[in-house]
């Protein structure tokens, strides 16, 4: 077998609490190629967002480590870009402004001005937010900012995006068609992406992999589904495809019978309704 792209061996994680240590995480193993499109789906609470911030050096592992290309990880770096739900773009800077921030510190002792910004507008143009670049974050819908927030990780040419529901504070609609950019991009640049998402169907059609966790505490990975549906996919085609429903049912079968989880009642949030297909 070829050499894993990233590879998570034995990691675990303990959070000290006051009531002492808290094991988040344990035994979680995973091997990813380059290019490969690996989703994490699970309950709420049960570690999703802990795997992907010590991926990104945000946490440290108790037990176990990070490999990326044979160097262990243990801080952020740049050639691991994260995008979160909540765009987090600075408010005061332009979409443009946002992104050249990050392109000034990956490659301004690489690239001439020049280069970076013709580098930063092609970012930008990539996500389709060519005509509003100059505009800053209040001037634009929450689907353009998180437009912005990929143009911005991917102009730092990471060899792995994270993403954590970079989705899921967006109507149906917008959600879509955020969905198929991120489709087309990865198809032409070819990143390996990790990204959480609560929606099943969001993970079946954007994904080669899927990764489904137990609940926590001491979550792990439970099963790893491959989805082997030919790309370009169209949801539309793919609402009636046999092998597609096949995939759902088997995420659903996982969540709701493998790892029900019975949530006390009146725990659950009322803030943001969700459809049948995402995870509570
Ligand atoms: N810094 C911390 N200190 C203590 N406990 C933590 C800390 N960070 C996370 N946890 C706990 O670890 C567990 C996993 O949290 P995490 O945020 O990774 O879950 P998640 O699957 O991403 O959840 P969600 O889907 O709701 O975002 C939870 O029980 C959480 O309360």
């Amino acid at each position: 077998m070829t050499k894993p792209h990233l590879e998570l061996t034995g990691v675990g994680i303990d959070f000290p609490t006051p009531k002492g240590p808290f094991r988040a995480l344990d035994t979680v193993n995973l091997k990813i190629r380059e290019g490969e499109f690996v989703s994490l789906i699970g309950h709420s609470g049960c570690g999703k967002s802990t795997v992907l911030n010590i991926v990104a050096g945000l946490h440290q592992a108790t037990r176990g480590g990070v490999v990326l290309d044979g160097r262990e990880v243990n801080e952020p770096g740049p050639e691991r870009a994260v995008v979160f739900q909540n765009h987090s773009l600075l408010p005061w800077l332009t979409a443009w402004e946002n992104v050249q921030l990050a392109v000034k510190r990956v490659f301004g002792k690489t690239m001439t001005k020049h280069e970076m910004k013709d580098w930063i507008t092609h970012n930008l143009e990539l996500v389709h937010m060519g005509h509003a670049m100059h505009k800053r974050p209040s001037e634009i819908s929450g689907g353009m900012k998180q437009r912005v927030g990929i143009a911005r990780a991917l102009a730092m040419q990471p060899k792995v995006l994270l993403m954590d529901e970079p989705f899921g504070a967006l109507d149906a609609l917008t959600r879509a068609h955020l969905q198929d950019s991120l489709m087309d991009i990865q198809a032409q640049l070819g990143n390996t992406v990790i990204m959480i998402t609560h929606d099943v169907d969001e993970a079946v059609l954007l994904s080669d992999r899927i990764v489904m966790m137990t609940n926590g505490p001491s979550a792990t990975i439970g099963e790893v589904l491959d989805v082997n549906l030919a790309r370009p996919r169209d949801r539309i085609a793919l609402a009636d495809d046999s092998e597609y429903n096949r995939l759902r049912s088997q995420v659903l079968t996982f969540l709701y019978e493998k790892q029900r989880k019975i949530e006390p009642i009146g725990s659950r949030s009322t803030a943001s309704p969700k459809k049948a297909s995402e995870v509570a």
